[in-house]
């Protein structure tokens, strides 16, 4: 073996990530790898305690044209909250090596009774080797120190060669170096089969293309759950009925509901930007609405009798009050008038305003400019009478707002905090949507080629984008992710979730359209438990359109911050991935009937104030707050429409408010042929409701009243239903 092998090492440490000079593992682990003359120097990185920095530097060295043989980790395999790379590298592994594990466990125990007290895991990754050490210098030697004698013989295994003629010469040699018989029987058994080293795209793993076992999956969701297919393995393997239990709307949507976190505070200041957020706390006034004894109308402010005298007579004017007088104005005199305009302080000892309609003028000033003398019409003029006393529209300390009220467009809770002087208040975060359409045939629809073959214009994003920007959430576009190399898609995904590259705004929920479904390409589902390590919570419902409808949560945990500090818990939480079907009107029904009520529960929406945390938890695992997604309202249907024998369908439909009766009817946006058609994005042009038709024979006949889910808004005309 002239050719030598190519290690890499990544240093898993926070401390050594913002000072490498303070790592020693290297200097105690290159050299043993040096000793054994068939390794070249290795490829070092450090990296924070963080799943997705220690995942992305292991497949750039696993997954790439340039993988290296052995990728050795050193650090973060403890009990400490930090220690994360086990979690990190165990989805990653595509065949684990329980032997090398036992081998160092083994080795270590011998020395100390702490080595229980480490995690390791140890697999193949593609033809890369895995393993991970401890963190301390001496931890980390002795490991390898364990298992160094039969790396090199279970490298040369994992990229592809033939394990025949391995064994035949080298292994006897290699057990005779290695000094343990018994660790023989730890190196993979694979049958014989021989792929070049050029067949390294990921789809195509050498090692289970002839022996076509299922990859064993991440330990990180019970054992009960569904697992994807196996994107590698070979036909015989391959899925021809879906794993995943098909779920009623209403099942998938308590899912949705019970794994969406509850929604995050942050201040925000009282400006445009807070129309759409929900507040977070119950809001008090700071200050009185009116702040003085203000007039409601233009007139004179009087001293009116408390006794019910007569009121009519001429009297003197003394003062103009305008709105925005300052404070210091006389004291009114009775048997004298002020002028006042409407909003404007009342003088002193004033009790009541006199409309100018009431009024008439009896004298000017000498030189003809002001009024001397004014005639008051009205002879019943009470005390009180068109004026605002003091905190009468608001009072001071009273509740302006509740946590879980929303600020609407119409703009009046605006006016409330901006009238009371509030200028920050507490709302919910509003989430930030990640979109990304996956897919070989997509080609962007800006792009001026002709399409060719089986090219496709990519419509969802657009079309997704621009609805969830009218529902108010922040967006960000995630571009296309290739199907192949279903790396891509990786990246794409880890990127996304990381905030990195085009999601540099790190988003909450990723969105994502395509390959969902039953075809080889569609490598959702794989992707997001194999090699991300998410759960998938469900991957059909019954639903027409829209079946394999994917929802997802994916472990996320925040990077220590700079100050070194550790992320808080909301930063912790795991992201939410929706997957849906390609399909555009697949893609755009599944967003509103999904997407939606989860980002409404992010954004706060349906959290009262007087409902806490926990209880508001309770309420909607068993039932889906009605003020979550779609509004639901009952339409007349303007035709008959057929019924879906199996699945309950969602028909586009335009719903018109009829001017004769008041009432809702609802016309398809095609029934005949391909009208609703699932590839038909153009069944939801001009679409502003799904018609909730329940899976059953025939038709539902016209004229009959059905549950419609308002997507847009209720266009007015003239509408009959002849019987
Ligand atoms: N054997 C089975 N096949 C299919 C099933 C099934 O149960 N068994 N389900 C069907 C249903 S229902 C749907 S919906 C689709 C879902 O397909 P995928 O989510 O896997 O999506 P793709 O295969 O990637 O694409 C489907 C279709 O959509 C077009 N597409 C994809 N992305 C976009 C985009 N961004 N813009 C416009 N059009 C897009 C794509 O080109 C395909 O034509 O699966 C059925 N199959
Ligand atoms: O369920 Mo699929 O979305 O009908 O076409
Ligand atoms: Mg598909």
């Amino acid at each position: 073996m002239d050719a030598r092998l190519k290690p890499a090492i990544l240093v898993v440490s926070d401390t050594a990530a913002l000072n490498p000079a303070s790592d020693k593992t290297v200097d105690a682990l290159a050299p043993i790898l040096a000793a054994e003359g068939k390794w070249e120097a290795p490829v070092v990185k450090i990296v924070r305690d963080d799943v997705l920095d220690i995942q992305r530097a292991v497949c750039d060295w696993t997954d790439g044209s340039d993988w290296v043989n052995l990728v050795l980790l050193t650090g973060g395999t403890g009990f400490a909250v930090k220690d994360n790379t086990p979690e990190a590298v165990s989805p990653l592994i595509h065949r684990p090596a329980p032997g090398l594990v036992h081998g160092m466990l083994d080795a270590s125990l011998k020395v100390t009774p702490f080595a229980m007290m480490s995690r390791p895991v140890a697999g193949v990754r593609d033809k890369s080797l895995v393993i991970t050490l401890p963190g301390s210098p001496k931890g980390a030697k002795e490991n390898l120190e364990a298992v160094v004698k039969l790396l090199p013989h279970a490298c040369i295994q994992a990229a592809g060669a033939n394990s025949r003629l391995l064994h035949a010469g080298g292994m006897k040699k290699l057990e005779a170096e290695a000094g343990v018989r018994a660790a023989a029987a730890t190196a993979p058994s694979t049958k014989s089969h021989s792929h070049g080293n050029n067949h390294r795209h990921h789809h195509n793993h050498g090692h289970n293309h002839n022996h076509g076992h299922v990859v064993p999956k991440a330990h990180t969701s019970p054992a009960d759950r569904p697992q994807s297919n196996d994107p590698g393995a070979g036909p015989t393997r391959r899925y021809r009925t879906s794993p995943y239990p098909m779920l009623s709307v209403d099942e998938a949507l308590e899912k949705i509901s019970e794994h969406t976190p509850n929604p995050v505070e942050v201040a925000a200041p009282v400006d445009t930007t807070l129309v759409g957020s929900v507040v977070a706390e119950d809001v008090y006034a700071a200050e009185q609405v009116p702040a003085y004894r203000a007039s409601i109308v233009d007139g004179y402010a009087v001293i009116a009798p408390s006794s019910g005298e007569n009121t009519k007579g001429i009297f003197p004017v003394v003062s103009v009050t305008h709105a925005n007088d300052s404070g210091n104005l006389q004291p009114l005199q009775p048997g004298t008038i002020a002028r006042i305009t409407t909003g404007a302080p009342l003088p002193p000892n004033a009790n009541a305003v006199v409309m100018v309609e009431d009024t008439e003028l009896a004298s000017t000033t000498p030189d003809g400019k002001e009024e001397a003398t004014v005639e008051i019409l009205a002879e019943d003029i009470q005390p009180g009478e068109n004026i605002r006393e003091p905190g009468s529209d608001v009072t001071m300390g009273s509740k302006i707002l509740s946590r879980g009220d929303l600020i609407t467009s119409v703009g009046g809770e605006i006016g409330l905090l901006a009238a009371t002087g509030t200028t920050s208040v507490k709302v919910f975060r509003k989430p930030r949507v990640g979109v990304l359409s996956t897919g070989d045939e997509l080609v962007e629809h800006t792009d001026s080629r002709t399409l060719t073959g089986g090219q496709i214009r990519d419509s969802n994003r657009p079309s997704l984008l621009s609805c969830l920007a009218s529902w108010g959430f922040p967006t960000v576009d995630l571009g296309i992710a290739r199907d192949t190399p279903a790396s891509e898609l990786e990246q794409a995904l880890r990127d996304a979730l990381r905030g990195v590259g085009r999601a540099s705004d790190s988003v909450d929920i990723i969105v994502t359209t395509g390959g969902v479904s039953m075809g080889e390409l569609d490598l959702l589902k794989p992707t997001i438990e194999r090699t991300l390590g998410g759960t998938i919570h469900f991957g059909r419902v019954s639903m027409k359109p829209g079946k394999p409808t994917t929802f997802a949560t994916v472990p996320f945990k925040a990077a220590t911050n700079e100050s070194g500090s550790v992320a808080s818990q909301q930063e912790r939480q795991s992201k939410l991935i929706f997957s849906l079907p390609g399909n555009p009107a697949s893609a755009l029904v599944t967003l509103n009937l999904f997407v939606l009520p989860s980002l409404h529960k992010l954004m706060g929406m349906g959290v009262g104030s007087d409902t806490n945390e926990t209880k508001s938890v309770k309420v909607t695992k068993t039932t889906i707050p009605q003020s979550l997604g779609l509004p639901l309202v009952a339409v007349v249907l303007t035709h008959h429409f057929p019924l879906d024998p199996k699945r309950t369908e969602y028909h586009r439909v335009v719903v018109t408010a009829s001017r004769s009766d008041g009432r809702l009817y609802a016309t398809s946006t095609g029934v005949k042929g391909v009208g609703q058609r699932s590839s038909r994005v153009g069944s939801l042009a001009s679409a502003n409701a799904l018609v909730v038709l329940r899976a059953g024979r025939g038709v539902a006949i016209k004229g009959e009243i059905i549950e419609a889910l308002l997507m847009g808004p209720v266009h007015a005309g003239e509408v009959r239903v002849k019987a």
